[in-house]
């Protein structure tokens, strides 16, 4: 009975920064989920090979990446980009201590992982220890996303949660549309904190609050947030998480107001990957890149290595044919660009000529 209550606490507890952060930081740590090789892969019009994402998570994981979201088990009629997360989560290297959630909408998905899971070799670190469910703050998007009303989906997501805590995953969820829906408009933060709430009583140990159409700004969002955690409500901001899409250009805006209402974890995309299938227009998430360059010098610690995830954001935007949805990566990538010319003037002498030529 005790091992069971111990066992149902640890699934609420949210795995926090890798103990080496805190050994090393005096300042308060903030928790990045990146979501890139799930939400910004599954919203390229390409279908990327399994190689590529197993490489992306593993350039993610050597780069101080601590969180990763690998992929989702959802249907491949309705997302061809995420078909092949199997072949990803086996092949991906995982480390200790590290976490990498995968999505799932329903029992199906749910049951396709735990398969997996029992037919993974023993002694290896567990493809997963965690996974996400979603659902929406209205129900046209709800409809659109997953073929099914809020209160439908609420209802099979309990199943999904309670089949997970008894298997002994972690289960985080999402809401999307937490701003403006594509398809009904403003959204009423009530809803968002009625459907959290939700959530979190059927078990999630984390909501993130997805702004999925990026139309949020500090104001809206202060706004939406004053609701989901203030007045009567007794959601804390330490289990809530920001997920904001950059289609506005004001995600690290939001994630900084965020801060302010007591939020520390939040979803980012390397390279600004991605967007919603759902959501037409949509950009990606908010770029890890920006996230942690706007967190530099200030009293919040982000893990992860700057330089070396600008650099990963540079190699998947090139993977993919796409530009570099992030600020800071492609200012790295010129500065990156500069070095190397200067460091190829001097190891040929300093010619100016040289140099032109090669250019
Ligand atoms: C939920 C369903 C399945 C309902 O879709 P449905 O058509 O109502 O499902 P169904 O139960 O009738 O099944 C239809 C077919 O799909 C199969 N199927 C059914 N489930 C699965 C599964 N899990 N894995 C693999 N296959 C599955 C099932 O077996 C069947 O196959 P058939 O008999 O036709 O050959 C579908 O709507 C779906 O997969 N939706 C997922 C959409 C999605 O992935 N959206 C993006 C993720 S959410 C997001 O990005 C937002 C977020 C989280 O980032 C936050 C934010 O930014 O807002």
């Amino acid at each position: 009975m005790i091992a069971k209550h111990a066992a149902r606490l640890l699934l609420r507890t949210r795995p926090t920064c890798a103990a080496r952060t805190y050994a090393t930081q005096a300042r308060e740590c903030v928790r990045i989920v990146e979501v890139g090789p799930r939400d910004g892969l599954q919203n390229e019009s390409a279908v990327i090979p399994p190689a590529v994402k197993v490489e992306l998570v593993n350039r993610l994981t050597e780069a101080g990446t601590e969180i990763i979201e690998a992929g989702s088990f959802v249907s491949p009629k309705w997302v061809p980009q995420m078909a092949g997360t199997a072949e990803v989560i086996k092949h991906m290297q995982r480390r200790e201590g590290l976490h990498y959630p995968v999505l799932v909408p329903n029992l199906k998905g749910l049951e396709i992982l735990l398969d997996l899971l029992a037919q993974q070799p023993k002694g290896e670190v567990p493809y997963t220890d965690e996974i996400a469910i979603f659902t929406a703050a209205t129900d046209a998007f709800c409809k659109a996303n997953t073929n099914c009303t809020i209160k439908e989906s609420l209802e099979r997501l309990t199943a999904v949660t309670a089949r997970a805590a008894k298997e002994g995953l972690r289960v985080r969820g999402y809401v999307s549309v937490v701003i403006d829906c594509p398809y009904s408009g403003k959204v009423d933060p009530v809803i968002v904190r009625d459907v959290t709430k939700a959530l979190l009583e059927m078990g999630c140990y984390e909501v993130s609050l997805g702004d999925t159409v990026g139309t949020g700004n500090p104001t809206t969002v202060g706004k939406m947030l004053e609701t989901v955690i203030g007045g009567s409500s007794d959601i804390s901001p330490s289990v809530l998480a920001g997920h904001y899409h950059d289609t506005f250009g004001m995600g690290v805006s939001n994630i900084l107001t965020s801060l302010d209402y007591g939020l520390r974890t939040f979803d980012s995309s390397v390279g600004g990957l991605g967007g919603c299938p759902y959501s037409p227009g949509a950009t990606g998430n908010v770029a890890t890149e920006d996230v942690l360059y706007a967190l530099q010098g200030s009293r919040f610690h982000a893990p992860g290595d700057l330089a070396k995830i600008a650099e990963v954001g540079s190699w998947i935007s090139k993977q993919l044919n796409r530009t570099n949805a992030s600020r800071v990566g492609k200012a790295l990538e010129a500065r990156r660009e500069r070095e190397r010319v200067e460091k190829e003037r001097e190891r040929d002498g300093g010619s100016a000529e040289s140099v032109s030529a090669k250019l």
